[in-house]
């Protein structure tokens, strides 16, 4: 089976989790992305960010919450994505890059609008009582 190796940031303001969605596509995803090689969890996070969302993530204030799994969305059956999620404090302004569309704060109402494995981050969010 292959998985695809991806950080997440969970941000949560408000009872709200920070979400986008990029160009020409009609699902939020959790900011994240991909690990390159020889890269650590926080090198892979703190690029991440700043490209997706221009601000830079504290290193010292990152804490790793949970990891999740689901068919990735966007591939063929049997193409998993495993979702390493951390917390951590940021500086700078959430603002949108060039590659995304939205910026959003979504509520365990707006589940039916994510990918597979954040259906699974909002269950436990919402589990938690981390989220609405
Ligand atoms: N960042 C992120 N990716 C997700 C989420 N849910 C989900 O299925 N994915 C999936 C989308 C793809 O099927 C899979 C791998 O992403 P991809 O292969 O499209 O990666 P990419 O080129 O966009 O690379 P990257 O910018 O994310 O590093 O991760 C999510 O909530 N956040």
């Amino acid at each position: 089976m292959t998985v695809i190796d991806k950080l997440a940031w969970l941000e949560i303001q408000d009872r709200k989790i920070l979400s986008t969605r990029s160009k020409g596509k009609d699902t939020y995803y959790i900011p994240g992305g991909k690990r390159e090689a020889g890269e650590t969890d926080h090198q892979t996070l703190i690029r991440e960010i700043e490209e997706e969302l221009t601000v830079q993530l504290s290193p010292d204030t990152l804490e790793f919450m949970q990891a999740f799994q689901a068919q990735a969305h966007g591939h063929a059956a049997g193409i998993e994505v495993k979702m390493q999620c951390y917390k951590g404090r940021y500086s700078g302004t959430i603002t949108a890059s060039s590659e995304i569309e939205e910026v959003i704060w979504l509520t365990y109402q707006d589940r039916d609008k994510v990918s597979p494995v954040d259906k699974l981050i909002f269950d436990w969010l919402k589990q938690q009582d981390l989220i609405d």
